[in-house]
């Protein structure tokens, strides 16, 4: 059996992630029936004592308070150093006891001069990397990241965390398509017109621009969550749910999807301009502090995927994300084909009957086009809904329990971190032609007019 881990650090503990995701996503795993003990280790540049570090935690931990977090946070130290230093790791690792976790919440150019400096130290026996997305910043950056980390750790010691892969409605996707025979056959190009994967956010730049002006949309959200839920969507039924089955049923389904207009010309890009959402006003993204304008970051990205298989050939996958959006929507729409033949004298509304099977809140609705109540000849649509629960741990609290469990089911394999590059970057080099212009839309819209 695996050893479990002892010691989590986290490098990156002063930053957004650390405080806004992953904490609360430990404090949800400690509260939970699956919680046990870990020693957490906070590293960062900023001068902190141990007191203020822990009151951080504790801060983090309230919302979902339990014995076992109270005890984890108390016990918890922080140390101050450059993560990019080989010293300090080592006086991060002389802290740790057992099993250790290396959890990478630091931005992706960070990331890779960490791996350098983990390269002059002898690292503790069975160390886990754990690696945030996004895995390099493109192909060739990804490769040599997985290359670099493959030389100083075994794959199964890699866990690329993707919190998508943690939340239950896209763990829901393996039970509702796999366990029930009224959706899994509808999966295919005989059935299916459309699949839409979106997640909208009201969220804007939150003061990311250190980070977010340089990733943009696509690759914030479509590279590796978007993608992830792409392809739980529409593998093929794996034998079993363990890590060799499913992430080998996610990596094939992704080594057949590519861009549908192969010069990658089937993608939409925008960015917000000043606007108000829930009463909220925002400047314009490029207003916002610390954005570079000649950057031309896009806050909104759609892009169109075809996937080369027998059963998807032909069905337009489109996956958006955008921010500042005035109403979330955190969805994926199956939209179906109609019916070969409606008997004639069966008459009533159109439009597309669609399953939609929504992130968040977590439910699942089917449109059913039944006969009328008055006249029964007269056909109408009815909303077959269901609760979908919203799953015991929070996202980061699920992805958490398999890195400390020793897990990788959760983890993005190595490879199919580089296929998720692979796949956009035919819209990266388009955009960067300038052949998909730069659309605004004013905050708290719903995107630019002219895409739909
Ligand atoms: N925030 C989010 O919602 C999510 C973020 N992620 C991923 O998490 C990663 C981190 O993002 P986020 O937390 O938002 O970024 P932040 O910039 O908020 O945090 C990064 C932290 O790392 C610190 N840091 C930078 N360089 C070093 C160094 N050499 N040694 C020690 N500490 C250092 C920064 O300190 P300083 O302030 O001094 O620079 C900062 O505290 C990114 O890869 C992002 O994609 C993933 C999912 C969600
Ligand atoms: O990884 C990220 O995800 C969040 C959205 O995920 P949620 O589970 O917190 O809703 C997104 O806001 C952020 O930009 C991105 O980096």
């Amino acid at each position: 059996m695996t050893e479990r881990i002892e010691t989590l650090i986290i490098l990156g503990a002063g930053g957004d992630l650390t405080s806004r995701l992953l904490l609360p996503g430990l404090a949800s795993l400690l509260a939970s029936t699956r919680g046990e003990s870990v020693h957490l280790i906070g590293v960062d540049r900023g001068e902190m004592t141990d007191a203020a570090w822990t009151s951080r935690v504790t801060d983090a931990f309230e919302a979902q308070k339990s014995a076992l977090g109270t005890s984890v946070a108390e016990a918890s130290v922080y140390l101050q150093g450059d993560a990019t230093n080989a010293d300090d790791l080592q006086r991060a690792f002389a802290a740790a006891t057992g099993r250790v976790a290396l959890y990478f919440a630091l931005p992706p150019a960070v990331t890779i001069l960490v791996v350098k400096a983990l390269a002059k130290l002898d690292l503790p026996k069975g160390i886990v990397f754990a690696l945030e997305k996004p895995f390099g910043t493109d192909l060739a950056t990804a490769k040599a990241l997985n290359r670099r980390v493959e030389k100083l750790v075994p794959e199964e010691q890699v866990f690329r965390v993707d919190h998508f892969l943690g939340k239950s409605t896209v763990l829901n996707l393996l039970g509702l398509r796999f366990a029930n025979r009224i959706i899994e056959p509808l999966f295919s190009a005989s059935n299916v017109e459309k699949v839409e994967i979106v997640f909208d956010e009201q969220l804007a730049l939150e003061g990311r621009a250190g980070y977010y002006d340089k990733a943009g949309a696509l690759v914030d959200m479509i590279q590796s969550h978007l993608l992830l839920v792409l392809a739980l969507t529409a593998m093929e039924p794996p034998a079993s749910v363990d890590a060799d089955d499913l992430r080998g049923g996610m990596a094939q389904l992704l080594r057949a999807t590519r861009s549908w207009e192969k010069d990658g010309t089937s993608s939409h890009r925008g960015r917000y301009t000043a606007g108000t959402i829930a009463g909220r006003e925002l400047p314009a993204y490029t207003d916002e502090q610390g954005v570079d304008p000649e950057l031309g970051t896009e806050t909104l990205a759609e892009v169109v995927l075809a996937v080369d298989n027998w059963r998807w050939a032909g069905v337009p996958f489109v996956l958006r994300s955008g921010k500042a959006i005035g109403a979330a929507r955190q969805e994926i729409v199956v939209t179906l084909r109609d019916v070969p033949h409606l008997p004639v004298g069966l008459h009533g509304p159109k439009g597309p009957v669609q399953l939609r099977i929504s992130m968040k809140p977590a439910t699942l609705e089917l449109d059913l086009m039944v006969n009328g109540e008055d006249d029964p000849f007269e056909l109408e649509r009815v909303v077959l809904a269901a609760d979908l629960g919203a799953g015991e741990l929070s996202a980061y609290g699920e992805v958490l329990a398999g890195l400390l469990d020793g897990d990788p089911t959760l983890s993005v394999r190595g490879d199919v971190a580089e296929e998720c590059w692979r796949i956009l970057a035919p819209f990266v080099a388009a955009w960067k032609r300038g052949d998909v212009p730069l659309d605004g839309y004013a905050a708290g819209s719903t995107g630019p007019t002219s895409w739909s």
